[in-house]
């Protein structure tokens, strides 16, 4: 997981004048979004070229204009179409008083009017915050030039524009009162929009998601003012605004009519290289989409690229200002921090498409994301701990000291609110979703662990359970070692009580020493004791199945060189390497390692094909000196003979291709077992399984698996305990 020192505040627009030298710390993280990135910058960059230069117009048409007058359906409808496929749209109707606009646009241009020095002093930049005055300082790699623009960017964060308001008069009254409006119609948009584009989220998740004046808030008004240009003498590569998307939920872009210059992308979901305009409308709001509404409606909504390009000649005849006013609804931090959220919205592109822009801003994105993923897996295990005390207060064992109950720990429990939690986790890791992340497959295996279907069944139902399981048939031997399954799983739970018994003893005569003063005596109330109860049913039914397949065909040899050559593996540490696999591991142990195509070789069953396949055909044609009738017979019998032998080789191919299989289902049993086992460790001796459960239990049917874990462990400062059983398979090392 990726940490940064301290979290960064995420900006609509950050002020990214220079490319960092280092990349972000989240290297490994970055690779696949960088690639992503690289794919932006292409589509960027075309679309660049097929846009012309900073002065041509749009060559297409206005983006949809929605009237919010109209019934709430049709409303949403006609923004729903729009927001997926333009990503841009106008609305009219929308009930912002056209007085509170003039005013705040009069405002920006009363400050905009000041000297550049008295800017920068009355509201200096904050980057941390994205708050207070820019001049010309913004490089989009979309372009490589500055926008062409100064800006003036007012963060609704309590505490943020504590020396940044700007003295002109009435410009506080002027910002608050649009920031507000502007929230109130942000809100109902969102509230339109979340149903259909969002179905998975609690209602009102968007709109409560908007915090304005509190400590997480992030909603930004920005004021911009692009001075005028002339046009003959200006770089063919500068732009007033390159092209980029905005980081929020939605933006609301306030235009004075006449100020056209505002594009975006048209269709770039299939591919076009075109531009749409976004002129100015009567009364009306430009209204884009975001890149969090982008993620959070699973890419059903567009985050299209925009951009403002220079005036045309004829525009800038005289030279002409273009003042803009975007109210970026950015969600606080808080809220679309919380775990709740991402989780509920287990995004399939979550991760992939979690960061893929170009410009710098986006490289703070991406640290902003992997964090909100770490915020998810921390949320995560909390409901890991929800998992547990569920399991405490709905069904563990209690038992009762000096008159009080206590929850037993040590069993994993079924219940509705485990279930739910297995779902919600289960949901959460779905593929393609947060499963990427490392993160999250180990605390879900962990989970699993904690979780397995064992724990919903009680101890005389996992003696059958295992029975079962292991029984595959009606197998009496198969039937007694699923009983000694049982048997073990039931010592298990008698060590667990014990040890148990044990502290609690403890606790009793640390109460009485202290004179009945329970207060402060370390309890074992206050120990955590989970059982980990490892089960080798994999490698026990391998043996299992090794001799019987000796028994059964009187082969005598090849389960026990089979099962020696896998246990040589084992010993040699061959298991102990994740990546590693076991014919690597049949390598590593040498010759007497190629058990699997020894035995094979060795069954007489192969043999026979072998020979069979030498040899010689019978002989045809008359023999001389016989009668023609004689010769006749003899060639039906030869034919005969032939046809039989050709029956017998065809059964004796069907039988080897039998034994195959049957070989290579063993192996894989055996290959499965030795990866549980290696995950068990790998559990085990990770931090946090130790910081959590200082008494780990682990129980094992097999005596080489209790060894070589016990090995492992001992490496590992860790207070484990490894147990056999005295039904394992004792001689598992030697023959069978
Ligand atoms: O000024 C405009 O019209 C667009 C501004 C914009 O896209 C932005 O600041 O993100
Ligand atoms: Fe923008």
């Amino acid at each position: 997981m990726c940490k940064r020192n301290s979290p960064p505040i995420p900006a609509p627009d950050p002020p990214p004048t220079k490319q960092r030298a280092t990349d972000s710390p989240c290297e490994a993280e970055a690779a696949g979004a960088d690639k992503s990135a690289a794919r932006e910058v292409q589509l960027e960059r075309q679309l660049l070229q097929a846009g012309g230069k900073g002065g041509s117009a749009a060559v297409y048409g206005n983006v949809p204009v929605v009237d919010l007058s109209l019934p709430d359906d049709e409303v949403r409808a006609a923004m729903i179409a729009a927001a997926s496929e333009v990503g841009f749209f106008s609305v009219t109707n929308h009930g912002i008083p056209e007085a509170a606009i003039d005013e705040a646009f009069g405002a920006s241009a009363t400050f905009f009017g000041q000297e550049r020095a008295a800017k920068a002093e009355q509201a200096p930049f904050a980057a941390h915050l994205n708050c207070g005055y820019e001049y010309m300082s913004q490089v989009r790699p979309s372009t490589g030039t500055p926008d062409q623009k100064e800006s003036l960017q007012v963060t609704a964060r309590r505490g943020s524009m504590d020396g940044r308001w700007p003295s002109t008069d009435g410009f506080e009254p002027a910002a608050r009162t649009l920031i507000s409006a502007a929230h109130s119609l942000g809100n109902r948009l969102l509230s339109l929009l979340e149903p259909v584009a969002c179905p998975h989220l609690p209602a009102g998740t968007l709109a409560g998601a908007h915090t304005l004046w509190a400590e997480d808030g992030q909603c930004t008004l920005r004021l911009l003012h692009y001075p005028p240009v002339d046009v003959s003498s200006v770089p063919e590569d500068y732009w007033r605004a390159g092209p980029h998307t905005d980081w929020c939920n939605l933006t609301l872009l306030f235009q004075r009519p006449g100020n056209a210059g505002l594009e975006c992308a048209a269709n770039p979901r299939a591919g076009g290289a075109g531009w749409l305009k976004v002129d100015p409308v009567e009364g009306g709001i430009a209204v884009n989409i975001g890149d969090m509404l982008s993620r959070w409606s699973n890419d059903s909504l567009l985050s299209n690229l925009h951009r403002v390009r220079m005036p045309t000649p004829e525009e800038a005849r005289p030279p002409r200002p273009r003042y803009s006013m975007a109210f970026f609804m950015q969600a606080g931090s808080s809220s679309f921090r919380s775990a709740s959220c991402v989780l509920t919205n287990p995004s399939p592109s979550f991760g992939a498409h979690s960061a893929p822009k170009s410009t710098s801003a986006h490289k703070d994105r991406k640290e902003e994301y992997a964090q909100h993923r770490e915020a998810a897996f921390r949320g995560i295990w909390n409901m890991r701990d929800d998992l547990r005390e569920a399991c405490v207060r709905e069904t563990a064992p209690r038992v009762e000291v000096a008159g009080r109950e206590y929850p037993m720990l040590w069993q994993p429990a079924d219940s509705p609110a485990v279930r739910s939690l297995e779902r919600r986790l289960a949901a959460a890791f779905r593929p393609g979703g947060m499963e990427r992340e490392a993160a999250g497959r180990t605390i879900l295996s962990e989970f699993m662990l904690l979780s397995p279907r064992l724990g919903s069944i009680g101890w005389s139902q996992i003696r059958a359970a295992a029975t079962e399981a292991t029984a595959g048939g009606d197998d009496e031997e198969a039937g007694r070692m699923g009983r000694a399954l049982g048997t073990v799983l039931t010592r298990a739970r008698d060590e667990a009580e014990r040890r148990m018994a044990a502290l609690r003893q403890a606790r009793d005569e640390a109460r009485q020493s202290a004179g009945g003063q329970a207060a402060g005596a370390p309890g074992w109330e206050d120990t955590t004791l989970e059982t980990l109860v490892v089960i080798s049913g994999g490698l026990h039914m391998f043996a299992y199945k090794a001799r019987k397949y000796d028994h059964e065909k009187r082969r005598g040899e090849g389960a026990s060189a089979f099962w020696g050559a896998f246990v040589a593996a084992m010993k040699e540490g061959a298991a102990w390497t994740p990546p590693q696999s076991l014919s690597e591991a049949q390598q590593k142990a040498g010759a007497r390692l190629h058990a699997m195509p020894w035995v094979l070789q060795q069954t007489p069953t192969a043999g026979m094909a072998r020979s069979a396949g030498h040899a010689q055909p019978a002989p045809e044609g008359p023999s001389s000196g016989a009668s023609s009738e004689q010769a006749k017979a003899e060639q039906e019998r030869l034919r005969a003979v032939a046809e039989q032998r050709a029956e017998e080789r065809r059964r004796r191919e069907e039988r080897r291709a039998a034994n195959a299989q049957w070989w290579r289902a063993v192996w894989r049993e055996a290959e499965t077992a030795r990866a549980r086992v290696h995950q068990i460790a790998r559990l085990v001796s990770g931090g946090r399984w130790r910081a959590r459960y200082p008494e780990v239990l682990i129980v094992d049917h097999s005596p080489l698996l209790v060894e070589l874990l016990h090995r492992q462990l001992e490496a590992q400062p860790l207070s484990a305990r490894c147990w056999g059983s005295p039904h394992a398979l004792a001689d598992e090392a030697s023959d069978e």
